[in-house]
């Protein structure tokens, strides 16, 4: 079932437009003059019950206000949202009841007060029921292991601190929805995974959906299966990451170890443009490096296996692996405008 529905969805902003300098600024006091800057551009987006989404684009797409309006923080320039069959900014209050929100630069903890005590105070604003707020508690204590920080006020801990105990506080009334802007932002690796690892769980174990906008390719790769792309205001993909990785990750690199190094490895594929050898190691010319060949091939026109049959026909392969770029490296090429915005929208289709 969906969720999340919204169609067409607009928003624009008004902004100052100043000369530079300070001849520019006396100027604008006296006659102010605005441009409109869609920020969102006619938005078409479902999300079905219990789906982990990762929703990215580059600094100032829209993502941000894309989430705010769904939350309904922000009133739409224009289209349409539902939000679990409500209209957020219309029915702010009842939506609230039923979301949870972690912006990562921000905390919805009390500063001075002790990270329990807060969580205590959010269980009355959400009127949680006794035994749910215990059980949550303990659950979310555990799972992101905050045992040690519960009896600290926000403003003393660490960002890594912070960030877990700000997940608490968003999921502890249960919420359907949960929005999670750059929610590892900064973090250590251990946190990371920690926190990974408890947004997952309660994706699974109560099915909570996931709405996540994130600069971390590394969250989308744990955590989502599908991706959502936008760009000026505009989706550009919507669909799974496996498809993006399969239409465009034309390369792959093939690393052998080998038993002797090959004379001659690097002639090897000199007819097959579309093959290139990258490196060649344990021949002396590395020092005592073991023997080994890696590959670069366009998985597109050749096959892995012409390419080992072709190395074992020289030497003995003792062990093998296959690499493929990471969504990191396709999504930066996204942004730079190096994968067209037809192709990409082509690679989405047939998404269900
Ligand atoms: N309150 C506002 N007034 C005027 N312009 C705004 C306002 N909020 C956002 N914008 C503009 O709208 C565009 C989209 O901003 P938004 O914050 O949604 O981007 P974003 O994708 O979240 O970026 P980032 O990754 O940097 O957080 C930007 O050009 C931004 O300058």
């Amino acid at each position: 079932m969906s969720i999340i529905k919204a169609r067409g969805l607009k928003k624009v902003f008004k902004q100052a437009v100043k000369d530079p300098g300070l001849g520019g600024a006396i100027k604008h006091l006296f006659t102010q003059q605005y441009r409109e800057k869609y920020a969102v551009e006619g938005i078409d987006l479902t999300i079905e019950e219990g789906e982990t989404v990762a929703y990215v684009g580059p600094n100032g797409a829209g993502k941000s206000t894309t989430i705010k309006m769904l939350c309904g923080v922000l009133v739409p320039s224009g289209g349409e949202i539902l939000v679990d069959g409500r209209v957020p900014h219309k029915q702010r209050m009842e939506n609230a009841q039923h979301i949870g929100a972690v912006f990562g630069q921000r905390t919805q903890l009390w500063w001075d007060i002790p990270v329990r005590e807060s969580l205590t105070l959010l269980r009355d604003i959400y009127q949680v029921p006794p035994a749910a707020f215990k059980k949550n508690l303990d659950g979310f204590t555990e799972l992101l292991g905050m045992e040690s920080f519960l009896h600290l006020s926000a403003r003393k801990l660490s960002l890594g601190q912070r960030m877990r105990a700000d997940l608490a506080a968003a999921l502890l009334h249960d919420p359907k929805i949960v929005y999670l802007d750059e929610p590892t932002i900064g973090l250590d690796v251990v946190v990371k995974h920690r926190i990974r690892d408890f947004i997952k769980e309660m994706n699974r174990e109560k099915g909570t959906t996931m709405m996540l906008t994130t600069h971390d390719l590394g969250d989308i790769e744990n955590l989502c299966e599908r991706l959502v792309i936008i760009d000026q205001g505009r989706i550009i993909y919507d669909g799974k990451l496996q498809k993006v990785k399969d239409a465009f990750a034309r390369e792959r690199t093939i690393h052998t170890q080998l038993s002797a190094p090959i004379v001659g490895a690097e002639e090897l594929f000199a007819d097959m443009p579309e093959v290139a050898v990258e490196s060649s190691a344990g021949d002396g010319k590395e020092g005592d490096s073991v023997p080994s060949l890696s590959i670069k091939f366009d998985r597109f026109r050749c096959t892995a296996s012409e390419i080992v049959k072709r190395v074992m026909n020289h030497g003995e392969v003792v062990d093998f692996r296959i690499d493929e770029p990471s969504i990191e490296e396709i999504i930066t090429r996204v942004y730079e405008g190096q994968l067209d915005s037809a192709a990409l929208s082509e690679a989405g289709k047939g998404r269900e």
